[in-house]
């Protein structure tokens, strides 16, 4: 199927699937060198950070279980968001920061230190978007919890099943409640499994991807209402856009404010050419070309269509080159893998389509071919995108090239756009000239 034109329904499920795939990639915390902004409910209080998981004075097996996962300090965001999250008595918090900056340990770890095992209802409650989600959430608390043996975690999602097993009015006995926002609301409402009124701590994870789906806001509201006055309530975003925000501001009283700035993406310290071609098949002879005159280590190329994408993985296969290919119709899972045996070095070309790669960084590529240029679903230069995958965080200072596939008067006209955009000079190659490739290199 050519068409990349998305309904919006598709967009949202995009957005989940996004976020599950940095998840499974990520191993590790993003290093980030922007400051983190705090924003307190009162100003006049004390502002505290922590650089030791020591100074929380957390209780001892907590303190196992963050040191079990091998964390041996706070994250930049967890610095200041842990003292106001363990603070008493307990304070509302709104953070965002992207993904990968150590969110979801840190509000794990307030769950886990305000719990109490003896107690044998659910006092945490976590929202998470998609079933998907909250699985991985539910095994960080896991892990981090795996030092209370008492400790148990109910998934209150459609897929459970769980709700089959319980009558109507039946309460559960597990202490952290995690799910889906629509299922939450039946438990505590309609099914009475959870009494909201026993809920200490109250999460909810991706506010920006959960208010993308219809419903998923009013039914966050109707829950928070059923809430006692003195629970604590958490609410992360990695993006803050102002529908974010007017939610945020709705779900969560009298907040806390910590926001961590994105990594700046620049094109300064990227070599940005052109290749002019007549078509497709064009495309690719300059493109064997540039393999057969410089050694690339790994490459990225980026398509405009599945159908595209496929063709080009199987001729470059057929030209001896080992390739990975990213394709829509692959579960976040496949995806995952593609992308992890890429990142190893099993392979060395990685084709792909716009959707797919969004949002991805493999930071060791240092080749990025625009089989196609980006564009919107309006054909316009999708700047944005451009930057997201040839640009580089300054501070990693590592030099890259960008190749850019020009392959009729309209693609020039938004290659052109684009250099305009980034006001930074594309140059053209002469992809039959090996000595000319071979320069791009220097
Ligand atoms: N203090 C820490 N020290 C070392 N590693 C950490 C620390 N906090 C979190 N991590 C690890 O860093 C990775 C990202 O953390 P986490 O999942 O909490 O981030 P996040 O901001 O919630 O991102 P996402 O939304 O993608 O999950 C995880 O692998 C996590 O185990």
């Amino acid at each position: 199927d050519d068409n990349i034109e998305k309904t919006e329904d598709e967009e949202k499920e995009d957005r989940a699937a996004q976020s599950l795939l940095n998840k499974l990639i990520r191993s590790n915390l993003v290093d980030t060198t922007n400051q983190v902004e705090v924003l307190q409910r009162d100003p006049t209080s004390p502002l505290y950070s922590v650089k030791s998981f020591e100074e929380l004075r957390l209780k001892p097996q907590l303190l196992q279980g963050v040191y079990a996962m091998g964390f041996n300090r706070p994250s930049k965001i967890q610095e200041n968001a842990l003292p106001m999250m363990l603070a008493e008595p307990p304070q509302n918090l709104i953070a965002q920061s992207q993904s990968g900056t150590g969110k979801t340990a840190a509000f794990v770890l307030a769950m886990l230190s305000r719990v109490e095992p003896g107690n044998k209802y659910p006092q945490c409650l976590c929202l998470s978007p998609t079933y998907e989600l909250a699985l991985q959430t539910g095994k960080v608390i896991e892990q981090m919890g795996k030092f209370y043996p008492e400790l148990k975690l109910a998934y209150a999602v459609r897929e459970s099943g769980r709700a089959f097993h319980l009558e109507r009015g039946q309460k559960i006995s597990e202490q952290i409640v995690i799910g889906t926002p629509g299922t939450v609301l039946d438990w505590c409402s309609k099914l009475k499994f959870i009494d909201p009124k026993k809920i200490k701590v109250f999460v909810l994870d991706e506010a920006d991807v959960m208010i993308a789906t219809q419903g998923h806001q009013d039914q966050s509201i109707r829950i928070q209402r059923m809430l006692p006055r003195d629970c604590q309530m958490l609410l992360f975003s990695a993006t803050f856009e102002d529908s974010v925000w007017k939610f945020a501001q709705k779900v969560v009283p009298d907040p806390n404010i910590i926001k961590l700035k994105r990594e700046e993406e620049t094109l300064d310290t990227i070599k940005q050419y052109y290749v002019l071609c007549n078509n497709r098949d064009e495309k690719f002879q300059a493109l064997c070309n540039i393999y057969g005159a410089i050694t690339i280590a790994q490459a990225m190329i980026f398509c405009h269509t599945r159908k595209t994408a496929g063709w080009l993985a199987a001729e470059l296969s057929k030209e001896g080159h080992q390739v990975a290919l990213l394709s829509g119709e692959m579960m976040v899972e496949q995806r995952a893998a593609v992308i992890e045996r890429f990142r190893e070095g099993k392979e060395k070309v990685l084709v792909t389509t716009n959707v797919c790669a969004r949002g991805i960084d493999v930071e060791q590529v240092s080749v990025v071919i625009n089989f196609d240029l980006p564009v919107d679903k309006d054909g316009n230069p999708d700047n944005e995108t451009y930057l997201h995958r040839i640009g580089r965080t300054g501070r990693f200072g590592k030099r890259g090239l960008a190749i850019n596939m020009v392959d009729s008067k309209h693609s020039m006209n938004i290659l052109n756009r684009i250099q305009e955009h980034f006001n930074k000079k594309i140059n053209k190659l002469d992809t039959d000239d090996l000595d000319e490739i071979e320069k791009i290199t220097n």
